[in-house]
This record gives C-alpha cells, sequence and structure tokens, in this order.
C-alpha cells in the first residue's frame, strides 16, 4: 500500500474532497510500466541488449535528479556554507592504496560450476540459511512474528529470494544458522567457503555446486597515460578527493575548523551481482559531505536549530537482540542519552530527515538504523544509515558516519603533507607527551618494506592511541592495524614510547571527520515509489505527487480547441513562464483534455494551466491542481504569477485560492 506522501501545496477540504491514495495495493509492474512509459530511466545500452547494473536517465528521470541535487546543493551547501568541490573521477592507484580500497574494498563472489551463475557469496549464504530456519519454523507450525517478517523485509534489499521448504532441522543446527546469520558481516572468504561446505549450500536454483569463495575488488581499475604505468581506478566514492585537497581546504577556511567540503558526482563501483533497478548499479551520483571537527568538541553551533527534529531510531542494541522495532525520539535526547554519539552526527542525522522529507519522501517510511560494531570499519566511531523503506524492503539510501581521524591520518602518514589543524594557544601550556622511539635496523629488518609506512603512521597517532600501544608494549607487544588494513605485532624491543615534557604555545590535531554520503539513484527511485498511487476510479490512472520542488515539470499548458488563436495564446503563456524560470511544457497535441492530464499525472507536473475560448474573449485561464484536480480561474497574468509562487513555495494551494476563483466548468476525472 502506498501511503501519501508531503505535497507541496496543502488542500483545505473547502476547496475539494480529500483525495484517497490508497485506493488500490500498490502495484509495481504498473509503476516499473510508468517509468519506462515516460522515459525515467532505461537501461543502457537497451538497443544492444543492455549491461546488468548501468541505467541511462531520460528526460523526466534527468530533470527530477537535477532538481534533487539542486535542492540538495540549497539545503547543505548554501544553508551550511559549505565548501563546494569538483574532484577528479579517476584517481591514482597509491590514494585508494592508502585509504585502504585497494586491499579491502572487496566482496567475495562464488560462482555455479557448471552455469556460471555469480552470487556474493554472504548474500548467498544468508538467503540460504535464512529460508531453512523460515522452512523450520514452518514444519515445527510456529508463526512468524511480525517483526521478523521486517527483518526479512530490510535483507531482502540485497539477497536473492530463496524458497523455503518446510523441514525440521536439529535443535542445535538452528542454534548454529542464528549464530552465522548474526555474525555474516565478519566473515572472511575462506570462512564463508567453510560453512558453504558444512552446510552443503549450492546454487538454489540450479542445485549445482558452486566455486570456492574468491575474493573480487569492486574498483574499475585503469592505467593513466599511453605507458600504462600510472595506475589508476574510476573511484567508488567521491571522499577520497575532499581529503586529499584537505590542506587547501583548511587554508580556504583560515585554518579553523569546524568546516564541511562537499562534492556532487559520479562513483563506479563493479558489483558482483546488480539485481535490484538503480538500488544496486555499477556507476552512480553520490552527493557527499566532509564535516571536520575538533575531535576534542563534538558539539555543533547550530544544533539547537534542530534539536526537537524527530528521528525514527533502530538503535545497534535493539537489533543486538535480532528485534527491529524503532523509537521515535527527537535528536536533542537520542543526543543526550549517548544513543547517538555527538552533536555533530546527531545535527546530520536531523538536517537529513529534513531533506527527505523536503523532497517528498514519506516520513512514516524512513528510519534511521545504527550501525553494528561488526557491520562497522575499524576505525568508525559510530554509524547510522538512512534506509528507506520501497518494494525493496528498507533500503541505506545515505549512510552518515563519524569516520573519526582515519582517512587525514592515513593520507598524512603516507605523504608527509601537513593534515592537521594548528591552534594557537591563549596560554603556553606545559604537556606530557607520548614520543615513539624505534630500534631503526631491527624495525626495518622485521617489516622491511612496510617499515616506512608503519613508522608515520605510529607517529601519526594521537596520544591515545599512542597510550594504548604503550601499555601493549608494556605486556610484550602490540598489534596495529594500518592503513593498509593489515595488522602488524610489534614487539617491545622494536619500539619505545616514552613520555616527555614539552611547553607548547600551538595545539596541533588531526580533525575528525563526520561524513553524510547520499546515494542519489536510490533516493530517486524510493521517491518515486512513494509518490506514487493510482485514482480511485481506475487502477490505470498514475499518478506521481512529486512536490513542485523536485517535479521535473512544474506547469502543463494546454488549449481544450485546436483553435490556431488558441494554440498561439498557449505558446505566448509558455514563453512568459520560460521568463519566470518555470520549467513548463505545452501539449498541443489533439488527445483529450482528460488524456493530456493524465499524461501529466504520470510526470508528477503539479500544476495545470488550460485556455478555452472564454480565454480570448474575457483574457483568463484556469489552473489545475494535480492530486485534487480542484481547479481555480483567474486573469492569465495572475495565474501565471500564482503558478510562479506555487512553485517557488511562497504560497500554497489555500493561498492560491485567495488570489483566484474557484472553477468547476471542467471535470476532468
Ligand atoms: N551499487 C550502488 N548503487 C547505487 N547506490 C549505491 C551503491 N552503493 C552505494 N550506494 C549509495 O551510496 C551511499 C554511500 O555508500 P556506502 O559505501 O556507505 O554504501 P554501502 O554501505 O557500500 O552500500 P551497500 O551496503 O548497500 O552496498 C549508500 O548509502 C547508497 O545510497
Amino acid at each position: 500500500m502506498v501511503s501519501a506522501s508531503a505535497a507541496s501545496t496543502s488542500h483545505p477540504s473547502e476547496l475539494h474532497p480529500p483525495v484517497n491514495k490508497t485506493a488500490h495495493e500498490f502495484d509495481k509492474a504498473v509503476l516499473d510500466a510508468l517509468l519506462a512509459r515516460r522515459f525515467f530511466f532505461s537501461p543502457a545500452f537497451e538497443i544492444y541488449g543492455g549491461v546488468a547494473g548501468l541505467y541511462d536517465y531520460g528526460p523526466t528521470g534527468s530533470g527530477l535528479q537535477a532538481n534533487i541535487l539542486d535542492a540538495w546543493r540549497k539545503h547543505y551547501i548554501i544553508e551550511e556554507d559549505m565548501l563546494e568541490l569538483d574532484t577528479t573521477i579517476m584517481t591514482l592507484s597509491e590514494v585508494l592504496k592508502t585509504s585502504g580500497h585497494v586491499d579491502k574494498f572487496a566482496d567475495w563472489m562464488v560462482k555455479d560450476v557448471k552455469t556460471g551463475e555469480i552470487f556474493r557469496a554472504d548474500h548467498l549464504v544468508e538467503a540460504v540459511l535464512e529460508a531453512r530456519l523460515k522452512g523450520d519454523k514452518e514444519a515445527r507450525g510456529v508463526k512468524e512474528e511480525a517483526p521478523i517478517e521486517e527483518a526479512d523485509d530490510k535483507k531482502k534489499k540485497k539477497k536473492k529470494n530463496v524458497k523455503s521448504v518446510a523441514v525440521k532441522l536439529p535443535d542445535e543446527e538452528v542454534k548454529e544458522f542464528e549464530y552465522i546469520l548474526a555474525k555474516i558481516d565478519d566473515y572472511t572468504g575462506p570462512q564463508l567457503g567453510e560453512i558453504m561446505k558444512k552446510y552443503k549450500i549450492v546454487n538454489p536454483e540450479t542445485n549445482n555446486d558452486l566455486t570456492e569463495p574468491v575474493e573480487f575488488n569492486l574498483m574499475f581499475e585503469s592505467a593513466i597515460g599511453p605507458t600504462g604505468q600510472i595506475k589508476g581506478y574510476l573511484r567508488p566514492e567521491t571522499a577520497q578527493g575532499h581529503f586529499v585537497n584537505f590542506a587547501r581546504l583548511l587554508e580556504f577556511n583560515n585554518g579553523k575548523v569546524p568546516f564541511a567540503s562537499a562534492q556532487i558526482g559520479r562513483s563506479f563501483r563493479n558489483e558482483i551481482a546488480p539485481r535490484q533497478g538503480l538500488l544496486r548499479v555499477r556507476e552512480f551520483t553520490m552527493a557527499e559531505i566532509e564535516h571536520y571537527v575538533d575531535p576534542l568538541d563534538k558539539v555543533h553551533p547550530r544544533f539547537d536549530e534542530v534539536r526537537d527534529v524527530v528521528l525514527t531510531l533502530l538503535p545497534k542494541d535493539v537489533q543486538m537482540e535480532g528485534r527491529t522495532e524503532t523509537t521515535q525520539m527527537t535528536v536533542g535526547d537520542a543526543v543526550a542519552k549517548k544513543i547517538v554519539d555527538n552533536e555533530t552526527l546527531g545535527y546530520f542525522l536531523a538536517r537529513t530527515q529534513l531533506f527527505l522529507v523536503k523532497i517528498g519522501m514519506d516520513a512514516t517510511r524512513v528510519r534511521c538504523r545504527q550501525h553494528m560494531a561488526n557491520e562497522m570499519a575499524h576505525y568508525a566511531a559510530d554509524c547510522w544509515d538512512f534506509e528507506i523503506q520501497s518494494s525493496y524492503g528498507w533500503i541505506e539510501c545515505v549512510g552518515c558516519a563519524d569516520r573519526s581521524a582515519y582517512d587525514l591520518s592515513v593520507h598524512a602518514a603516507r605523504t608527509k603533507a601537513p593534515l592537521r589543524v594548528q591552534q594557537k594557544l591563549d596560554e603556553p601550556r606545559v604537556v606530557e607527551k607520548l614520543v615513539p622511539t624505534f630500534d631503526a635496523k631491527a624495525f626495518g629488518m622485521k617489516f622491511k618494506k612496510e617499515a616506512g609506512m608503519l613508522k608515520e603512521f605510529i607517529f601519526a597517532m594521537e596520544k591515545e592511541q599512542l597510550q594504548c600501544v604503550k601499555d601493549e608494549l608494556a605486556k610484550g607487544s602490540s598489534t596495529v592495524q594500518a592503513p593498509d588494513g593489515n595488522k602488524y605485532e610489534i614487539s617491545s624491543d622494536l619500539l619505545k614510547i616514552e613520555p616527555t615534557t614539552v611547553t607548547e604555545h600551538m595545539r596541533e590535531f588531526i580533525p575528525n571527520v563526520i561524513e553524510p554520503s547520499f546515494g542519489i539513484g536510490r533516493i530517486l527511485y524510493s521517491l518515486l515509489e512513494h509518490s506514487y498511487w493510482a485514482r480511485e476510479q481506475d487502477k490505470a490512472r498514475g499518478v506521481l505527487s512529486l512536490p513542485a520542488l523536485v517535479a521535473p515539470i512544474k506547469c502543463l499548458i494546454v488549449t481544450i480547441s485546436q483553435d490556431p488563436a488558441l494554440r498561439t495564446l498557449i505558446h505566448d503563456i509558455s514563453r512568459k513562464m520560460r521568463k519566470l524560470g518555470i520549467a513548463s511544457r505545452v501539449d498541443d497535441s489533439s488527445a483529450s483534455i482528460g488524456k493530456k492530464y493524465a499524461r501529466n499525472d504520470e510526470l508528477g507536473t503539479p500544476f495545470g494551466c488550460t485556455v478555452d475560448f472564454a480565454s480570448l474573449q474575457k483574457g483568463t485561464m484556469t489552473l489545475r491542481e494535480r492530486d485534487s484536480t480542484a481547479q481555480l480561474i483567474g486573469p492569465i497574468d495572475t495565474v501565471i504569477s500564482v503558478v510562479d509562487e506555487l512553485v517557488k513555495g511562497t504560497i500554497d494551494w489555500k493561498g492560491a485560492a485567495g488570489k483566484l476563483e474557484s472553477y468547476s466548468g471542467v471535470q476532468d476525472v
């Protein structure tokens, strides 16, 4: 069932009866047909048979995306005074080696030995074990509880659908399966291989055996220049482009934090099995913010403005108990109760909630899910995903992570670039520092070509990290997880960390980074589902209730007759609207007025202007509102300026009704 999404205009009942947007069950096939017919998007290279995970946007999809991005720029970059960037897509391999992507940005895949069909190993194990547990419940006659259904729903996003068969499992096995499922994000490829062998997991459709899991890096590799000696990758995220420019950004911001950089751009991931339309693709638009903040002071100067924003939270401890019920809470309370780690992270969660609702997302189908420890990168302090519910289940559309100082530290360690903030202290202060000293020869012999990188990494550590290493060294050795993602055991004879007293006039620190990362394609598709409904009278009459803010076309201009004078008039009106910057569309086809309106309901066009013979005699024009089909009438120029105000959001439909007369001349539904 599709619930009503927030429309841009209010619909006072005195103007027209309320719209029933839930008269029909949501039918994905009908929506898909509409999106194809109205060319929102289509498979890329379709006439050549297409390629999975690559899509082209048509005029409507491109217009919608451009408007979402425009709203995003205004909501974040302009409103928050962020520093905008446009960095290269082609990325030097060294950058992605340092960030850990070359070694770690990989998934494990398995292949059907006969058909060659490919699966993501973790997704397949998850799907099969869940189906077996479901079958076990059926065999035992246990009814599925709603929350478990919902958990399945959440995971449906990434898995192949596996049918359950009512077979009772040994109690021991049920426990083992539940344990594996809780830890599914933790397993290495060989471990997944063991699980597949032990529980005889085969291709669920063909029953054919599968190969051992093979690691597959999701980045598209390339070579820069004709010699092929400079290795590069198409970036898998825009974030690294921010970090490598941090020193310049900091200088631009007069050396002060907090501040944020923001970037909109394409990213590429060679997904193993892209099966869910725009939700898992190989090339997509991201909008990413990197907010740099003092690690000792994560308060946000504007937190008070969002303190009362209510979020729907799914915290990690609830998930640890296998439950999925959410809690509604203000962000102020969530930070005060330490459910959300800090004010800055909370601020961005609230601002993101406001953004999603502003562009028309149904707030009742948006939730913030906290990452569990096994989902987070080892360096991340706290992560929340904005998940949006669609027919694919609950899908992560925005990730909000506190990435701590990881990225800047590793790039600083690798390049020696000054990716640190220096703050002049009001008073000099005497501090105790921890200083690492190495047995250079022995250290070099043990760690060989990694020795330099390891040393730099340890030199760049914050005091707290050095203290942990020192404490471990006191017990004989310390294991350090380095920027390359590997763990190195350093014995106490190779490294000493001693306290030294120094007088400081400056405080130096590497800022922490809070990163809201938006997948625009996922947001766009979810918005289409949330906006879609069908008229009560006819299931085939689909409407996209996109707010005027993001609708690709704001106003349809039509005439009820093919009379040449009327045709000239609608082109004049269109010219006037274009001058005001209103994206309008003339439909001078010979289709009936009802058909023209229906066509534009499918395009999500919020307003329609119609001229008839009275327009020639009295200079009037009618104005139709898409969702309610209510109509108003007034002088042509007044109607145009009302449309302008409606589109800008300075008045709503009630405001429009105050400026025009109500009209019931032509009923289009
Ligand atoms: N293959 C993809 N297709 C479309 N959008 C994507 C894809 N991968 C990531 N995104 C978008 O980019 C955002 C940030 O990327 P991030 O690296 O956090 O995703 P992720 O955790 O790898 O996603 P997933 O677990 O679904 O693969 C996501 O919230 C999502 O909206």
